[in-house]
């Protein structure tokens, strides 16, 4: 069935070695909007996020990405997907070029479009001058500039990106804030990123979910004063209605 939202988690549960990890999740991200999904260390954002792209099948519940579900999804829908989860896609023995380039022949491009697109990638992305250097020697921060080249280079509509800042600098940050900033803008683009900074996805974000222990506890509203505060608050009384059942 086709839904109406580019990113869709309906009632999503999973256990991993017998654990719950999540447990009735519904989330969704609209054309045009960045949706920040927040949380403590092992409150499921990755998990999530690999059941939306398809590389976990949910126990319960379903994904959708370009209003299709995710199970059985074609080339139709991959093509339009962008995604770099917690590893950035780079083969150590590729150059930064190189890797680019797959992503965008992965995604659908033709030769000379592929090699177009990675180029401008690679200079929005600020790594001309490391584009002919394999991957495996660049730093943590320059392979996650590689990552995210290769997850923009073909102009996805539908983007999901775990923590994607976590190894950029300052100028990275507000390098890839511009980037997903114009994708929504220019092409309508739907994006989920995950985070730990609030105050980054705060300025970045027109939604924000709060995740924990596999349960959606509340939204925070990017614009609000002292988010950290009122993150710790949903925490805390959802921790305290937990103990008391
Ligand atoms: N393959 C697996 N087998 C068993 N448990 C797993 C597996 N993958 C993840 N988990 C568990 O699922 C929970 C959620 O992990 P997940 O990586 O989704 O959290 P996260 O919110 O992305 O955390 P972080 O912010 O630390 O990256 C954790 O308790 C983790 O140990």
């Amino acid at each position: 069935m086709k839904t109406s939202a580019a990113i869709k988690a309906e009632r999503v549960s999973k256990a991993l070695g017998g654990l719950p990890v999540l447990d009735d999740v519904s989330l969704d991200v609209g054309p045009s909007e960045i949706h920040a999904l927040v949380g403590l260390n092992g409150a499921g954002k990755t998990t999530l996020m690999r059941i939306l792209l398809g590389m976990l099948t949910p126990d319960r519940g379903a994904a959708h990405l370009t209003g299709l579900p995710v199970s059985g999804a074609g080339a139709q829908v991959w093509s339009r997907v962008g995604q770099m989860l917690e590893t950035p896609f780079a083969y150590p023995e590729l150059t930064a070029r190189e890797n680019v380039y797959c992503s965008a022949r992965l995604h659908g491009m033709d030769r000379d479009a592929a090699g177009s697109a990675a180029a401008r990638a690679l200079s929005d992305l600020g790594l001309e001058q490391y584009a002919t250097r394999r991957a495996g020697t660049l730093s943590l921060g320059n392979r996650q500039r590689v990552g995210l080249a290769a997850a923009l280079v073909h102009g996805p509509d539908v983007l999901v990106l775990d923590e994607p800042t976590n190894a950029l600098d300052p100028r990275g940050v507000i390098v890839l804030r511009r980037l997903l900033q114009e994708a929504c803008r220019d092409r309508g683009a739907a994006i989920l990123v995950s985070s730990h900074h609030l105050d980054e996805v705060a300025r970045m974000a027109d939604r924000i979910s709060v995740l924990h222990r596999g349960r959606i506890i509340g939204t925070l509203q990017p614009g609000t004063v002292d988010l950290e505060r009122l993150f710790f608050d949903l925490v805390l009384q959802s921790d305290m209605h937990e103990q008391e059942q």
